[in-house]
């Protein structure tokens, strides 16, 4: 069976029509929970050297990636092995076969100490590419979601005034997908279904396909759909947070990365908002017909939970 693919809006961050992009991000969220955003400021190069010092962590030794074990450190910080992770709890498989690197808490000193880098001696370059990576695409995602507050017909700010902004919880993650197939009966995913726990997810590749969305995850059989990589652009999902937020308005749609025989890097950026925040369903999005669906809940509480059903297995 051959795989559509999915049609999805292109968001120019720079334009100044926002009311157009406003509607053009809630109709995509409405449909999808997803879309390319362009013109974001993350320049070509930068991009470039993320991939190339991607490349070079993960073709460290395996016993020099595990002594940054995100299982042994707090804070979540990373790495987690081949075949570690399995998200899609009603699989059977045998875990993701990726491997990935976790850098978060880049906007706070205070917290920054949390992170696990490895040695300079041996990738010099590694934090300070990373630093940077984190620093744009974060201010990338700020302006993205003034223009998500204006989706959802609220003040631009809004994400401000909740307290959801100053000092979100950013984690930037590596993902690396060894190219090989292997040949077993398994079926072998790189990312096995699921969503994304928090706000928004702004994700970069190196271009190998893989990626593909589930629109409706009510529907048996599931139907797949190919999300293609546009050079330079970022593509952006709106999370489990977003869609309580938005009393299910916004969707926070099943993804997975099915192997392509190539190796495939990403990085994700994922932007949750601050954990003392509370996220409620907004009563906007909330009618007689549309009770809320979600208690309120603090943000850090909500995403430490998730984060520990996936480790739990
Ligand atoms: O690598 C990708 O393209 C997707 C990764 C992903 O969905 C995730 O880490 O949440
Ligand atoms: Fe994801």
């Amino acid at each position: 069976m051959t795989t559509e693919t999915v049609n999805l809006p292109i968001i120019d961050l720079s334009s100044s029509d926002s009311i157009s992009s406003a509607a053009s991000i809630r109709q995509a969220c409405i449909e999808c929970g997803f879309f390319y955003l362009v013109n974001h400021g993350v320049e070509e190069e930068l991009f470039a050297e993320v991939f190339d010092q991607s490349s070079n962590f993960f073709s460290l030794p395996l016993e020099d990636k595990l002594k940054l074990d995100r299982k042994h450190h707090s804070g979540h910080s990373g790495y987690t092995p081949l075949f570690s992770e399995n998200l899609d709890f009603a699989s059977s498989s045998k875990g993701d076969s990726k491997e990935s690197y976790y850098v978060g808490n880049l906007y706070d000193p205070t917290q920054s100490h949390l992170n696990k880098w490895p040695s300079e001696d041996i990738l010099p370059s590694l934090r300070p590419t990373m630093e940077s990576y984190y620093r744009k695409v974060l201010s990338a995602g700020k302006r993205l979601s003034s223009l998500i507050a204006l989706a959802l017909n609220l003040d631009e700010d809004f994400f401000d005034k909740v307290g959801a902004l100053n000092k979100p919880r950013g984690f930037l993650r590596l993902l690396h997908y060894p190219g090989e197939l292997g040949s077993t009966d398994e079926e072998i995913y790189g990312a096995s279904a699921h969503s994304d726990y928090g706000m928004v997810t702004l994700l970069a590749s190196n271009g190998v396909p893989g990626l593909q969305v589930c629109r409706d995850k009510s529907k048996q059989p599931r139907v797949w759909e190919d999300v293609l990589h546009i050079d330079g652009a970022f593509i952006v999902n709106i999370g489990d947070m977003l869609e309580r937020w938005t009393n299910c308005l916004f969707r926070s749609t099943l993804h997975r990365v099915m192997p392509a025989g190539r190796e495939r890097y990403s990085v994700a950026f994922f932007m949750d908002p601050n954990e003392d925040c509370v996220v409620e369903c907004l009563a906007s999005c909330c009618s007689e017909e549309s009770p809320p669906r979600f208690p309120p809940v603090r943000s850090g509480d909500y995403l430490e939970e998730r984060f520990r059903l996936t480790n739990a297995i």
